[in-house]
């Protein structure tokens, strides 16, 4: 039956009408065809051409015989189709050429999946013989093809990887609307540019791609060995006995993924093992995640670690937030200041660490985390657990191994490395010359306290390096520091008001006799090279003098030893 856009009409030699039904029994329609088969000596007819403007948006597909000719008309609403048809000559050429197209083939499934059409290249390539697969089921005639489920779903597939038959090509799946917006078909377009080009180009492509991976591997070790660098073994300065035994320990403990607690006075470097022990470990390519118990109040230690739900609280995010545990799982958290966290956080953590669930602050949901925890405190666990300020089941738990972290008072004898370390790379930061110090410096650093270890050591020598003007620090540029043989008055710190006239002298006197001790140093060690003990240890010449004339005077007074 045909619609209304369609028609057909038959003319004989004559331009007779013999036979016309649908658009061909239209007035215009019939007078427009005859014209055009009246003028065809002049102007051949094409098998596709546009009506002329009397019969403007109508085209026909033309059979012609010496007998008469047969025209299929068809209504384009002047659509782009009727333009192309109107505007293009050799329209039919370039539709037969896409049909045809030896280097890329077009198959062409209805909206059921079955064969509409194959083009001959791709019927030669699978062995069909012309039109065998027409009608049938398209996955019964094209291996792996896709056709049938982007006639469903209407989604294309553009540039995709097709493997049949042993042989891999590109293809692109496009669906096909009718003007309706119905689904009707899909076609599918083979990149055929022979056979041996595409595989050839799928083969440069995947070259590509393994030099590409190669290259990222090789950045990712070396990502991994400056994060190595910076938060690594290489990271941990010292060569003293106790912190080569602490670097074995860390190279012995870190695979193991144990939990590790680190014990150890506050700026020890506990941290900075904790970062080493991670990124030595199983899960050292994922971040590490921090928290200190002591730097919060302990109503939030409970969102920071478990996380809470949107609306937990007042104050709380309206979407809920992630908290530690589930930040760190198939990682490792860091738990620092353990020691400081309250009673009733302990059992919590407890029953994480037992099964790895949780659930969040004000959520039903139970969450699981698999993380390694490496905890630290600078605290007495066994006083602790005596006054039943820590619990002895949690201390059990985050302890399978506990490494000791030495104070620095214990390895005097890194200081020089420290320095050296500390001053380089403030200078680095900085973009400024680096600073030095020699052995009086070094001797006297030694001397020092040091009750914040390391970090304490760091500042110092930062601050010297800030206010000395010259490029050799002094020891006068470290503002005094307690000293084991007691506390130097602080240079360019104020005085402090409550000490009593009595404590001040007795500071003093304290200062004085450190000083003279290593002026006495220097000058045993110098033969008395007097110019060099003031460079040595960064005084005037003519302050050096004076300290003299007290030393000689006042041996027995200050009780110093004379070596
Ligand atoms: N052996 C070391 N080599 C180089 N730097 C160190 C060393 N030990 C500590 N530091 C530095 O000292 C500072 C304090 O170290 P860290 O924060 O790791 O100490 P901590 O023991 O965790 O201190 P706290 O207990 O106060 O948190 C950091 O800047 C760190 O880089």
């Amino acid at each position: 039956m045909l619609r209304d856009t369609e028609g057909v009409l038959v003319v004989d030699e004559h331009g007779d009408i013999k036979f016309a039904a649908g658009l061909g029994t239209d007035l215009v329609v019939a007078q427009a065809l005859a014209g055009v088969w009246r003028n065809r000596a002049s102007a051949p007819i094409k098998r596709l051409f546009a009506l002329p403007d009397e019969a403007y948006g109508y085209s026909a597909a033309a059979l012609v015989t010496e007998q008469g000719g047969c025209f299929l008309i068809f209504s384009g609403d002047a659509d782009e189709l009727t333009e192309f048809i109107a505007a293009v000559d050799c329209a039919a050429d370039i539709f037969r050429h896409f049909i045809t197209n030896p280097y890329e083939a077009m198959n062409i499934v209805d909206s059921r999946g079955h064969v509409l059409y194959m083009s001959p290249i791709h019927e030669r390539s699978i062995g069909l013989k012309r039109g065998g697969g027409i009608g049938l089921p398209v996955r019964g005639v094209i291996e792996n093809t896709r056709l049938q489920e982007v006639v469903i779903s209407g989604k294309p597939e553009i540039g995709e990887i097709h493997e049949a038959n042993g042989v891999t090509r590109i293809v692109s799946r496009v669906p096909i609307f009718d003007r309706q917006k119905n689904l009707v078909a899909a076609i599918g377009q083979v990149m055929f540019k022979g056979p041996q080009a595409i595989p050839q180009a799928i083969q440069d492509i995947s070259n590509e791609l393994a030099r590409v991976r190669q290259e990222r591997d090789f950045y990712k070790r070396e990502l991994s060995g400056i994060r190595n660098r910076s938060h690594g073994l290489d990271q941990i300065v010292g060569s003293s006995k106790a912190i080569k035994i602490l670097k074995q320990d860390i190279l012995r403990v870190a695979p193991l993924d144990v939990p590790v607690l680190l014990v150890g006075e506050s700026g020890t470097g506990k941290e900075l093992v904790a970062h080493a022990l991670h990124l030595l470990g199983p899960r050292g390519d994922k971040p590490l995640t921090l928290i200190n118990a002591a730097a919060m109040p302990a109503t939030l230690v409970e969102a920071e670690l478990f996380g809470y739900e949107g609306g937990a609280f007042t104050g709380a995010d309206k979407r809920g937030r992630k908290g530690k545990f589930e930040l760190s799982d198939s990682s490792s958290l860091f738990l620092d200041e353990i020691g400081d966290m309250p009673m009733e956080m302990q059992v919590k953590l407890l029953r994480v660490l037992q099964d790895g669930s949780f659930q969040r602050v004000g959520g039903d949901r139970l969450m699981r985390s698999d993380f390694r925890l490496i905890s630290a405190s600078n605290r007495d666990f066994r006083k602790m657990i005596d006054e039943n300020t820590f619990r002895l089941d949690l201390f059990y738990r985050i302890s399978a191994v506990t490494l000791h972290l030495p104070p620095l008072r214990d390895r005097l004898e890194d200081i020089p490395e420290l320095a050296e370390a500390f001053l380089k790379a403030f200078a680095e930061r900085h973009r400024v010359a680096k600073k030095s110090v020699d052995d009086a410096v070094i001797r006297y650093l030694q001397s020092c306290r040091w009750p914040g270890n390391v970090r304490q050591l760091q500042h110092a020598l930062e601050r010297a390096a800030i206010f000395s003007d010259d490029s050799k620090l002094s020891i006068e540029s470290f503002g005094g520091l307690e000293t084991m043989s007691g506390s130097d008055p602080a240079v360019g710190y104020p005085p402090l008001q409550a000490a009593s006239n009595a404590a001040l002298s007795d500071v003093r006197e304290a200062k004085q006799r450190v000083e003279l001790q290593l002026i006495a140093d220097a000058m045993e060690r110098t033969g008395g090279n007097k110019k060099r003990v003031a460079e040595e240890l960064g005084i005037s010449r003519s302050y050096l003098y004076k300290q003299l004339r007290l030393l000689e005077g006042g041996r027995e007074q200050t009780g110093l030893r004379s070596r």
